[in-house]
């Protein structure tokens, strides 16, 4: 209880702090307050029932049509406060939620989490990050607001609602003999104390129900966006019964837990809901001995069932929102495990004993360099080299070797293996598939800038410069051939101009010509850069070379 407590704060407080953090409390303090409002006026329609069954009792037909005045004036400004505060929470629900987000993407994506916490990588890759970006964020900021305000104002609401009742309810109840003093209030709270134990035992199962049921939705919604972004892929390998035996298989899993899931809410509900009903019933029941006793009149009676079922309603918070608060800790719960691997993503129990300095002479230097998978495998030993600027090297081996995990290793994100790197900084490498940004060739070809760091003329004349001279700049990106997508990504070096250039089979897409005169290209425009090339082809086109063979 203590460390959901504390993980509650901790979410809480990356909602709440940042920028507008006293303008975001000072909103909440309105909501509030417009809650209290509404507890204010509902206790005033309490007094109303005495005044205007009174009426009614006494045929006072005057006096029951100004009571119905009354209660309209009673409703509407109910109605406005209700309306505002509402409006308030769901603006605040906003501005928390991009608090949250702003921080979640920022360990994710800025603080590379999610090349880390991928599945073999690391120990602890969690499932779905995207939805707990997403949609957790989302789903915990609308549950602490409404539970928070809901917890401060049925405290209030409670304390209003039992002094009004302990007010009214001064006769006592004889039994055996024995008179009970304010009975109705301890029959409000036993009846209450009672029911809280019972739904908390019905309901305690819910909340893992809930857990995962999340993870199902989310595995079934990632499975379909991977078969939109391998669409390709899948339709000329004929794969569509294997991609709908595996969403089918999916979607089942989210349909067997959703009926455990149905079941533990009947049994709840079994009980919740016939309690719903009865709590306004109860207290008329339990008021009618005052009543016969001719103790209180029939306004007193109505107005000690509305003061009671209110009490009673208050306090029933707890039953009648189970649901939600164990889908508020179960959501705690995902998030909070977003931000703490996020935060310091957990590695393998493999050496991670790269030494990695900086150079003094501009050159790159690998020594005694010896490479592991996750899993400890360790991988063909890089043979010791010095390369200095505008030299470029072949780094050759065979399939599987570890070229590129030499190369993730260089751009400091590998982390598994022993040795010495020392290197200069800006390495600027080009993978086999690059990333390309839906938005357009201009944002492909500047990526990671945004294309008006270069401006229209330069990246047309780097898009010539790398074979796309052809290519119009309105052309969807998604449609590019995979050696057009490589040349795209190209034209990046030649946007950017690093001192050093590393293509990992950045190439291979393209045929022999073009290649060959996109990398003389490349040698041309960048002489001092030094470029190192993984490829299964001999690059002759980029001039002099020396190879450093891998395995
Ligand atoms: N995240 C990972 N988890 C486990 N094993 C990995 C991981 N990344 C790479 N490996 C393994 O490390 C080995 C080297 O992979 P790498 O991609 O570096 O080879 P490569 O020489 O570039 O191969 P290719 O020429 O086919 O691209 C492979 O056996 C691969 O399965």
């Amino acid at each position: 209880m203590r460390q959901l407590f504390r993980r509650v704060m901790r979410l809480a407080w990356m909602a709440v702090s940042g920028p507008g953090m006293w303008g975001g409390l000072a909103v909440y303090g309105v909501v509030l307050a417009l809650q209290f409002l509404g507890v204010w006026i509902s206790v005033r329609l309490i007094a109303w029932n005495k005044a205007f069954y009174d009426a009614l009792e006494q045929m006072d037909a005057a006096g029951a049509l100004h009571q119905i005045g009354v209660f309209g004036l009673w409703i509407a400004a109910s109605a406005a406060a209700f309306l505002a505060g509402d409006w308030l929470r769901k603006r605040l629900l906003m501005r928390w939620r991009a608090n949250l987000t702003r921080r979640a993407l920022d360990l994710w994506v800025s603080g590379q989490a999610y090349w880390y916490l991928r599945p073999g990588m690391s120990p602890g890759a969690i499932d779905n990050p995207d939805q707990r970006v997403a949609e957790d964020c989302r789903l915990f900021v609308n549950r602490l607001l409404i539970e928070t305000l809901d917890l401060i104002t049925n405290v209030v609401a409670l304390v209003s609602y039992v002094t009004l009742l302990w007010a009214l309810s001064s006769f006592p109840l004889q039994l055996w003999g024995v008179g009970i003093p304010r009975y109705m209030v301890w029959a409000a709270f036993l009846y209450v104390a009672l029911s809280s134990v019972v739904t908390h035992l019905l309901g305690r199962p819910l909340k893992s129900a809930i857990f995962t049921q999340e993870k199902r939705e989310a595995d079934f919604r990632h499975a379909l966006i991977q078969l939109r972004e391998n669409a390709n892929a899948i339709a000329v390998a004929g794969g569509e019964p294997a991609e709908t035996r595996r969403l089918n298989r999916l979607f089942a899993a989210v349909r067997g837990n959703w009926n455990l899931l149905i079941r533990r809410e009947l049994v709840l509900g079994l009980f919740a809901r016939p309690y719903f009903q009865t709590v306004l019933r109860i207290p008329t029941f339990l008021a009618l001995p005052a009543y016969f006793a001719g103790t209180v009149t029939l306004g007193g009676l109505m107005q000690l069932a509305s003061a009671f079922s209110n009490v009673t309603t208050t306090l029933s918070w707890f039953i009648f929102s189970y649901r939600d608060l164990a889908e508020f800790v179960a959501v705690s719960e995902r998030l909070d495990g977003l931000f703490r691997t996020a935060a310091a993503p957990p590695l393998q129990q493999v050496p991670q004993r790269i030494a990695r300095l900086p150079s003094d002479d501009g050159s790159l230097r690998l020594q005694g360099l010896h490479l592991h998978t996750p899993e400890g495998r360790a991988l063909a030993p890089v043979p010791d080299i010095v390369v200095r600027p505008g030299e470029t090297i072949w780094i050759n081996g065979a399939s599987g070797r570890g070229k590129s995990t030499l190369l993730a290793a260089l751009a400091r994100l590998w982390p598994y293996g022993e040795g010495r790197i020392t290197a200069p900084g800006g390495l600027h490498v080009l993978p086999q598939q690059p990333r390309l940004l839906p938005e357009g060739i201009a944002a492909s070809a500047s990526y990671p800038e945004p294309p008006e760091t270069y401006g229209p003329d330069r990246i047309t004349d780097a898009l010539r410069q790398s074979g796309l001279g052809a290519l119009s700049q309105e052309a969807r990106v998604e449609d590019l051939s995979g050696g057009e997508r490589q040349r795209l990504a190209l034209a990046r070096v030649f946007l950017a101009r690093p001192g050093w250039v590393v293509l990992d089979e950045a190439t291979s897409a393209l045929d022999p010509e073009t290649e060959a005169l996109v990398l003389r290209n490349l040698r041309e425009a960048l002489p001092d850069a030094a470029i190192l090339c993984v490829s299964h082809r001999r690059p002759d086109a980029l001039g002099p070379f020396r190879t450093l063979e891998i395995g």
